[in-house]
């Protein structure tokens, strides 16, 4: 199923459907949608509430299996993938979610190395100085060791940047990072993802209803009642 890692397109999806339920109660959520998405382009998916931004984000994470149509991730099939290989999919992605989902009673720097945890080769010394160092890179040096409820909200989404990071994913997935933030730290961690995710090549696609950060991306595509209706290049698509 896997080929060589060759193609410039990290994402490729093609008229890609999704349905949730079953018989009557049968709902159609994502309508033919085509998508291609080339390595370090950083690409925003903006739209109204309940519009399959999230429902899009989680299939191509491998986080739900894609039922009908092609949705390849990395050179990877993921229409029809079973379990394993998902989660096989799942080790190549960082992921960023709203809540930032960092473990209560882990440090940050513990909650950092976790994501190291499920790398082969990797020595526990090599772990501590790679956490240390992203944790330094998004300006938490100083919190090495402290709890998630001692820092502020845009500090703990800093770093679940840092998690995200740390491993060096090929793709980052990023579901409204910045929703509850305020504007400054919003804008803060955003850039601090858009810096770290150009140094290190990765591909970012991040959901969003903010538009104070739209100018972030190289690309900006927009859904609507399950279909992608507009597919632009920067900001200019947002000015129609
Ligand atoms: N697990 C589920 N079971 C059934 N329906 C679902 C499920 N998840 C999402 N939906 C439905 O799918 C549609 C798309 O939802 P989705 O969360 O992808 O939209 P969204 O654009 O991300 O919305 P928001 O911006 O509010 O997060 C909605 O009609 C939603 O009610």
């Amino acid at each position: 199923m896997e080929t060589p890692y060759s193609s410039k397109s990290v994402i490729s999806i093609e008229n890609l459907d999704h349905y949730f339920g079953k018989g009557q109660l049968c709902k159609q959520v994502l309508f033919n949608i085509n998508l291609t998405i080339n390595a370090g382009e950083i690409v925003i998916m903006t739209g109204p509430s309940g519009s399959g931004k999230t429902t899009l984000l989680t299939l191509v994470g491998g986080l739900r299996s894609a039922q009908s149509g092609s949705l390849q991730v990395l050179n990877r099939q993921l229409c029809g993938a079973k379990n394993g290989q998902l989660t096989q999919a799942r080790r190549n992605n960082g992921y960023i979610f709203q809540a930032h989902n960092l473990h209560g009673s882990l440090t940050a720097i513990q909650n950092v190395r976790m994501a190291l945890e499920v790398l082969p080769k990797i020595s526990p010394s090599e772990m501590l100085e790679r956490s240390q160092a992203m944790l330094q890179a998004v300006g938490l040096g100083e919190r090495l060791n402290y709890y998630p409820d001692n820092l502020s909200g845009g500090q703990k989404q800093r770093v679940a940047i840092a998690r995200a990071l740390v491993s060096q994913p090929k793709i980052v997935l990023a579901d409204e990072p910045t929703a509850a933030l305020d504007k400054q730290s919003g804008r803060d961690v955003v850039e601090i993802m858009q810096k770290l995710a150009k140094e290190q090549g990765c591909t970012i696609l991040l959901v969003t209803h903010d538009n104070r950060i739209l100018d972030i991306a190289d690309r900006i595509v927009y859904m609507e009642d399950g279909h992608l209706i507009r597919n632009g290049v920067g900001t200019m698509a947002m000015n129609e």
